[in-house]
């Protein structure tokens, strides 16, 4: 072979192995893109990001479908296991559900709620704001009592003061009539005696089949709790609506959960009064327009009462002179229309103290008009003429279950009769 030949043949090997390497970067090239990820059309995506909304933010129709939460067995609010991979988060599935949310009243900042005093012993803790103008009945009747030997002029004495001091004629009568017999029979001598026989003779004339206890607590009907429903009634300017207020004081101090219905629909500042009480310990107040029927106001108050769950309702009447027969007779309106609401479970009457034999003609007539339970006598602090509790308790037969010592809010105190008595005698 000619030289020019092998040159030829070389080349032609040189051009096919340039072209064998040139072909398999080539395709080495393909095979490396082809493990990349494709480049992506871009697609016309809705603006926001991923999310498959028909607007701006993932809504749902309302009120279709139950709430997933609904579906659940468990029963004790705990999250249970798969309950977020049955139903992703972003699930478009996913409804809106109502929740009930707290009334604008409940959600607002309470007022400043004040500091109560318990009720337990308040008697005896008051008893300086009763002894006050007292100490004169204690001093004369023991200054005979201990005197020694009695003449008919000492007992005459002794009449006298137990009627100034509003005992009543009755009382009185029965207080002598004991002390004259119980003084020979038991030989007392010395004024420490007479002062202990004294005690126990006028803590006996205060003794009451009723319970003192104000029925102020719930109860239960066919399995159901419901409210305690009080009825706080009175004339004009004894203290009703104070007396409300105090008492919703000493519930709330006791954790109970009270309503007050401002049923005084006669006088507008009365309604405010209550409000301002009920705002003062967090209590919730029904109220009407003013001139609105009362009973319809204490119904609507009940209602309210018995749906929340409270404890206690407590219903401050429109204050009525007894002397408006049609005027009283509503009073009676508001506890029947009340009663298809609920028992009414305690009526309290109160009586100003400092009134005293007129406060005997007002309970006379409000007893007639409805079943008093129990008597509330305020004022006591403005009077020396604590006797009253015995008239009206024997009056009526119904025990005195509270007293008013005060304007203070926490001036309101159970009625003990021993603790009286003592403050009475100035003791
Ligand atoms: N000193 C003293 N004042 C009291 C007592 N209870 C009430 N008061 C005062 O008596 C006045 C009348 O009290 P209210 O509670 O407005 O009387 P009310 O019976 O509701 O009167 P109306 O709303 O007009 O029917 C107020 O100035 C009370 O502060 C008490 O126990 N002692």
């Amino acid at each position: 072979m000619s030289s020019n030949l092998w040159f030829w043949i070389a080349l032609a090997v040189v051009v096919v192995l340039v072209v064998a390497l040139v072909v398999g970067l080539v395709v080495a090239r393909r095979r490396k893109i082809s493990l990349t990820e494709p480049e992506r059309v871009e697609e016309a995506k809705p603006k926001g990001g991923g999310y498959q909304a028909g607007g701006d933010i993932a809504l749902a129709p309302g009120g279709t479908e139950e709430h997933p939460a609904g579906e659940r067995t468990e029963v004790d609010g705990q999250p249970g296991v798969g309950d977020d991979a049955a139903v992703p988060r972003d699930a478009p599935r996913r409804t809106i559900v109502d929740v009930g949310l707290p009334d604008e009243a409940e959600a607002a900042p309470a007022e400043e709620i004040d500091e109560i005093e318990p009720a337990s012993g308040r008697m005896e803790r008051l008893r300086g704001r009763l002894a006050k103008s007292r100490s004169a009945f204690g001093q004369s009747l023991l200054g005979l009592l201990g005197a020694g030997d009695l003449d008919e002029d000492s007992w005459q004495e002794i009449e006298d003061t137990l009627l100034v001091a509003d005992l009543g004629a009755a009382t009185t009568t029965e207080v002598v009539d004991k002390l004259r017999a119980e003084l020979s029979t038991r030989g007392v001598r010395t004024s420490e005696e007479a002062r202990a026989l004294l005690r126990e003779v006028l803590v006996e004339a205060l003794a009451t089949d009723g319970d003192r206890a104000v029925r102020a607590l719930p109860h239960t009907v066919d399995g159901t709790k419901r409210p305690a429903v009080v009825l706080v009634a009175g004339v004009n300017g004894t203290g009703k609506t104070t007396t409300t207020g105090k008492l919703a004081r000493v519930l709330v101090a006791q954790g109970r959960q009270v309503l007050l219905g401002a049923a005084d629909t006669f006088r507008a500042a009365a309604a405010d009064q209550l409000e301002t009480w009920a705002n003062r310990v967090g209590a919730e107040v029904v109220r009407g327009k003013e001139g609105a029927d009362p009973a319809a106001v204490a119904f609507d108050a009940v209602k309210r009462g018995v749906e929340a769950g409270v404890d206690a309702v407590l219903v401050d009447t429109a204050g009525r002179l007894h002397t408006k027969t049609g005027l009283m007779d509503e009073l009676g309106k508001v506890k029947r229309v009340v009663e298809k609401q609920a028992e009414v479970d305690e009526v309290l009457l109160v009586l100003d103290a400092t009134t005293g034999q007129n406060g005997l003609t007002q309970a006379r007539v409000f007893a007639e008009v409805v079943d008093v339970t129990g008597i509330v006598l305020t004022k006591l602090d403005g009077t020396a003429k604590g006797g009253i509790v015995f008239q009206v308790q024997r009056e009526l037969g119904v025990p005195v279950k509270l007293v008013g010592l005060g304007e203070g809010p926490d001036h309101l105190a159970p009625f003990e009769a021993g603790a009286f008595v003592d403050a009475l005698l100035g003791s």
